[in-house]
């Protein structure tokens, strides 16, 4: 079994198998992006035999979506171009996204129809890994839902039924909200993106997890959605500390960079040190990336922007990157 050591973080060392990349060991392993004796090395200052190098140091490649491929229905340019090529090297792919908007096909014919070959299974959203995780515990009641039917469908894929999606807005007097509102089968309550949040939601949210035995699960904790230029779009984070405000209890949340992706991605029997992970924002991509022990490369395309990266740089905050680009579609370029 190889084992390797490697510094994480200044007062950290900790080492790591190959083929165990549980965050209990936080060591991500001496690779190529480590080549460039720094983290945050720009591609683009590499010589071509170190692109080359860079390219042949992975055999799967895990991509984020918001913010690296697209930016809500508009393809980044180059990005398309980018994980076909990755495919075309022979490397295994998948997209591992917190978006818990869509059902895995749904995600599959928008990657596609955005130019990027994508198969159902090569996606990793947050909806099926919520109907994976209750399958997985035998959950056999029903679910409150704050989210989209991304969540609603992939619950019924497995059996599960649901309440709550969809609109649910102040009728009457919201302090006259009564038990009778509240429905005796829920067992869990689950917190994903709604773009229909209201207050009668928060009410039924926490009235339901007062009982101890209800199950919280949260898809993700994303602050904000990728910029746009001039308006700041909340993430699910934000519904999600909502919840965990007013309910008094603390959601278990299943996407990156928290533990169950990391379990799920562990039965596909990746090796971690020939594992890229690409992401636009350092506290859940890069993040989940070093937990893993996978190579990281962080693109300014999507939330983190140049001077947050160089801030973060000069604080030695982490987690840093190995390897950064302006956009994923430079890596083409480079190759060529
Ligand atoms: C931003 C996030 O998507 P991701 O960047 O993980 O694809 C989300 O849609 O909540
Ligand atoms: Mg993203």
């Amino acid at each position: 079994m190889f084992r390797y050591l490697r510094k994480f973080k200044p007062n950290y060392v900790c080492y790591i198998s190959r083929k165990n990349f549980s965050s209990e060991v936080r060591a991500p392993v001496l690779n190529t992006a480590r080549m460039f004796k720094s983290s945050v090395f720009n591609l683009q200052d590499a010589t071509a035999d170190q692109v080359k190098e860079f390219l042949n140091s992975f055999d799967t490649v895990l991509s984020d979506c918001d913010g690296v491929l697209w930016i809500n229905n508009s393809a980044i340019p180059g990005s398309a171009e980018a994980m076909n090529f990755f495919r075309k090297l022979g490397k295994r792919i998948f997209y591992v996204t917190n978006n818990s908007t869509k059902i895995r096909s749904d995600f599959a014919v928008k990657a596609q129809q955005l130019g990027f070959i994508a198969e159902p299974e090569e996606i990793l959203s947050t909806a099926y890994l919520v109907a994976h995780y209750l399958k997985g515990i035998g959950f056999r009641k029903k679910v409150y839902l704050i989210g989209s039917n991304g969540i609603g469908d992939e619950l019924k894929a497995v059996g599960i039924r649901h309440i709550g999606v969809g609109p649910d807005q102040v009728k009457q007097d919201f302090k006259s909200m009564n038990s009778s509102d509240l429905d005796p089968e829920v067992g869990a309550v689950v917190v994903g993106f709604d773009e229909h949040i209201s207050y009668p939601k928060f009410m039924k949210a926490a009235s339901y997890l007062a009982n101890e035995q209800c199950l919280f699960v949260a898809t993700n904790t994303d602050e904000r959605f990728p910029k746009s230029s001039t308006v700041i779009i909340p993430g699910t984070g934000t519904l999600v500390r909502a919840v965990e405000t007013c309910s008094e209890r603390k959601a278990l949340v299943l996407g990156k960079p928290h533990d169950y992706v990391r379990k799920f991605l562990e039965s596909f029997g990746l090796d971690p040190a020939r594992t890229l992970m690409i992401g636009d924002r350092c506290n859940t991509d890069i993040e989940f990336g070093v937990r893993c022990g996978f190579q990281t490369l962080l693109v300014m395309t999507g939330v983190t922007s140049p001077k947050e990266l160089e801030r973060m740089r000069s604080d030695k905050k982490p987690p840093l990157p190995d390897v950064v680009l302006p956009k994923l579609g430079d890596i083409v370029t480079l190759a060529s």
